[in-house]
């Protein structure tokens, strides 16, 4: 793996404005990048962005003006050819000299309408501009506005995942989490840690390098130190993935008998047709999903095949095969199961052989015979039961509040609060369990701890979990990482 950038000494300074590396004085790029950041397609307004040393070449180019506008200051100003001449719209000017800008360069941003004539003349005008000598004006990769900011210390990995959830987003709260990790939440947390473990490093390397002139059983200092650092994020680990829930949504999975209404289900919660809906027993083939937003958190509903044991359809199998593979990764199962038949309890080995411990059975085609006593089996009590009809709609909102209930209390639970920051990403659940681990291996190896490795071995572990911590936020960062991160975001930001 190939290492560099901002390690060893570099302290980030807490505070939104201050997380730049010592040595990061001035960006490390030359090319000027440009691209549309607003949406494509035809709206209003669309702003394009431009970062680099040219940006205020841009504009004094393409504004035909003597000296640039103020610093973050909107003006009105004639977009103009550069070539044809004549004027590609009417803008609104923006300049923000570096370094407090977006991505601590210089840049500018032209909101210009948001049609797909004047955004083609626009990027093209940019692409004509003439550069200071030795350097180049070129259409910005996909990330590269944000990648900038995170090169010249305008934020850390953690705040540019943050940035790039805010704008996924589409419930309140992936929102609030995604603003909560954007202002730096996380990063606090993991630069606290980050900063322990290197004191406790700093002091095992004295211990090594001047032996003899430092007092060794101060060693036994790190000790307590390194293991609340582990303590405490052990507690960060066992979060019931919360965070990475309300990123990616709530999965929940409805399986049952052919015919009981599943797919009838789906389209009531969706409130539209996505399956398809028939008398044919085996209707539904594969797994269909529709994404709901119940009470500002983000669900996805899965929809699949009727289970049941004997079919001689390959195709039928596999969606069988599926439906159950849906039913244990979902947080929640709705067992559905059709309340007229009369044999219902054979029916009702799918609820008893779903692993799932959030599960209700819920009976559909209530309005064939009401509520029905004894509808399920006693090995089934402990799971509620709730009478549903598709055609009526009756028992359906009852349904979503409970759904939402469930979610609020039991998965997500209350995110409001002081409480440390949620993990939102498996890349950072792998960093701080790899440090763990490494700290732990440090702890019982370390001789001043009754362990049997050297100092200089044992502390090789504590070097391991000082990176992997800043793995997260990018303080020491490897190239893969970054492209993985940096791959989220499109053209434009
Ligand atoms: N009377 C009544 N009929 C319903 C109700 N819900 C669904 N049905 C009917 O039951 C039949 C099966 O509905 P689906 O939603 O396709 O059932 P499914 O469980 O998805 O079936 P498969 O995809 O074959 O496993 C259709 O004819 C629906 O119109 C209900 O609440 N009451
Ligand atoms: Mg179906």
């Amino acid at each position: 793996m190939r290492m560099y950038g901002f390690c060893s000494g570099a302290l980030w300074k807490g505070g939104k404005t201050k997380i730049r590396p010592s040595h990061v004085t001035m960006s490390m790029y030359s090319d000027t990048i440009y691209a549309l950041s607003t949406g494509v397609g035809r709206a209003g307004v669309a702003v394009v962005r431009v970062s680099g040393a040219d940006a205020g070449t841009c504009l004094l180019q393409l504004c035909s003006l003597e000296k640039l506008p103020a610093a973050r200051k909107a003006t009105l100003r004639k977009v103009i050819h550069p070539k044809a001449k004549e004027v590609v719209d009417e803008a609104l000017v923006l300049y923000f000299p570096q370094p407090r800008s977006f991505t601590g360069e210089d840049v500018a941003e032209l909101h210009v309408h948001g049609s797909y004539a004047v955004i083609k003349s626009t990027l093209e005008a940019l692409s004509l501009v003439d550069p200071e000598q030795g350097r180049r004006i070129r259409p910005a990769e996909r990330g590269e506005f944000t990648r900038r900011a995170f090169e010249n210390g305008r934020m850390d990995l953690t705040e540019v995942e943050g940035l790039a959830d805010l704008i996924a987003s589409e419930t309140t709260e992936q929102r609030k989490q995604a603003l909560k990790q954007m202002s730096g939440h996380l990063r606090q947390y993991y630069e606290s840690w980050r900063e322990q473990l290197k004191s406790c490093l700093a002091f095992a390397e004295a211990v090594i390098d001047f032996g003899e002139d430092v007092d060794e059983s101060a060693l036994l200092e790190i000790l307590p130190k390194a293991t609340e650092v582990v303590e405490e994020m052990k507690t960060h680990l066992k979060d019931g993935r919360r965070g990475e829930i309300v990123r990616s949504g709530v999965k929940l999975a409805i399986i049952g008998p052919p015919n009981a209404g599943k797919s009838s289900l789906l389209n009531e919660l969706a409130r539209r047709p996505a399956a398809i809906v028939s008398p044919i027993a085996g209707t539904t083939r594969d797994v269909v999903q529709v994404n709901l937003d119940l009470g500002g958190m983000s669900v996805v509903v899965s929809d699949t095949a009727g289970i049941r044991t004997q079919t001689d359809d390959v195709i039928e199998q596999e969606g069988i095969r599926r439906a159950w593979a849906t039913a244990e990764e979902a947080d929640i199962v709705l067992c559905v199961v059709d309340a007229s038949e009369q044999s219902n309890d054979g029916n009702q080995w799918i609820a008893n052989d779903t692993v799932n411990t959030r599960k209700i059975i819920v009976a559909n085609k209530a309005d064939l015979v009401g509520e029905q006593k004894g509808l399920i089996s006693r090995s089934l009590q402990d799971v509620p039961v709730r009478y549903i009809s598709c055609k009526t709609g009756d028992g359906i909102q009852p349904l979503l509040d409970e759904l939402e209930k469930i979610i609020k209390d039991a998965i997500v639970g209350d995110t409001k609060g002081k409480e440390m920051p949620l993990i939102t990403r498996q890349r950072h659940r792998q960093h701080v369990q790899a440090c763990i681990t490494a700290l732990e291996t440090f702890l019982e190896g370390c001789e001043a701890n009754g362990g049997t490795l050297p100092l200089d071995i044992a502390t090789e572990e504590l070097r391991i979990a000082t990176k992997e911590i800043g793995l997260v936020t990018g303080i020491v960062h490897v190239e893969e990482v970054l492209d993985v991160v940096f791959s989220e975001f499109c053209i434009g930001k």
